[in-house]
């Protein structure tokens, strides 16, 4: 495996047991980003959260924004959900600009389920939002938390659950109406280490199976390498891009031992250095 510089690239040597061999996606941009920032205002106070963001995202690929606190991976991420006009530049979200983002899934540290509907009802809401037959919503819910793994929840309310089986829910509830982009604010923070793996798994099986293009804020540089196709590093004051890794091939075995191949390794220890140092 080589490490090159600057927009780094990854290339595994094919051997047995490591990532494969072989670049990034080869499809066309999900995310474009063009010279994004974005200013806070309160009073007389400006907080420059953003500034000068350029990123191609192509469909399909999983990438990581990892980086110190308040650098901006937040501002960013609500930005491409449609929830933050930028104060600068650019977004297109598969070719439609600002209004009218298409379909997005969104998952937060603290999920928002509607406390008083079940895990089913909360996970078919998309789908009756998007004016889906009863039960044709309810079977694909259904489903869809079979496939998390809560088969015998579906009829827990939200106060009835774990906090893991509440994310397990989001999950859900982000996917079932198969958005072409799923952003993801910590959504795996709270959750204890086997929580966290098998929600790993789930996520890259239904990303793969959707192709579904994946954004994901993590200050876990070794989450962001177990997962992702690509981590983006962002430094604070004001946020802007301070490294973009693409790492080759499959992630299969990266999961759960990532950080027993060397490169890899070098890579969290290089981009935690790196991170160290952005002032
Ligand atoms: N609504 C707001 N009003 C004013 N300033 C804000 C607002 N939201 C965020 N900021 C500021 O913008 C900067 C970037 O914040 P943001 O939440 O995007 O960072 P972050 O990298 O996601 O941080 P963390 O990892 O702690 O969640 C910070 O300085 C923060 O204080």
């Amino acid at each position: 495996m080589t490490l090159a510089t600057s927009t780094e690239t990854l290339i595994d040597d094919g051997g047995s047991g490591g990532p494969a061999a072989v670049g990034s996606a080869d499809a066309g941009p999900a995310i474009s980003v063009h010279d994004v920032g974005h200013a806070f205002v309160a009073g007389t106070t400006v907080v420059e959260a953003l500034r000068g963001i350029s990123l191609e995202i192509p469909e399909g690929q999983f990438v990581s924004l990892v980086g110190k606190s308040g650098c901006g991976k937040s501002t960013l991420l609500n930005i491409l959900a449609g929830l933050l006009t930028p104060t600068g530049g650019e977004i297109a979200v598969r070719g439609s600009g600002l209004p009218g983002l298409p379909n997005r899934g969104y998952i937060t540290q603290d999920s928002r389920l509607l406390p008083w509907r079940t895990a089913l009802q909360n996970v078919a809401l998309p789908l009756e939002l998007h004016g889906v037959k009863k039960k044709e919503r309810l079977d694909r819910a259904r489903r869809l938390l079979e496939r998390v793994g809560l088969g015998d929840a579906v009829h827990q309310r939200p106060d009835q659950l774990s906090g893991g089986m509440r994310q397990r829910v989001a999950i859900a509830q982000a996917l079932v109406y198969e958005p072409a982009v799923l952003l993801m604010d910590e959504p795996f923070g709270a959750l204890d280490v086997w929580t966290r793996e098998s929600l790993h798994d789930l996520l890259l099986d239904v990303q793969a199976e959707l192709g579904t293009t994946a954004i994901l804020v993590t200050h876990d540089v070794g989450e962001a390498i177990s997962l992702s196709d690509r981590i983006v590093t962002l430094a604070p004051r004001p946020g802007r891009i301070l490294g973009d890794y693409t790492i080759a091939g499959s992630k299969r075995p990266r999961r759960h031992d990532a950080l027993r191949d060397d490169v890899l390794a070098d890579l969290q220890t290089r981009i935690r250095r790196d991170l160290g140092a952005a002032a």
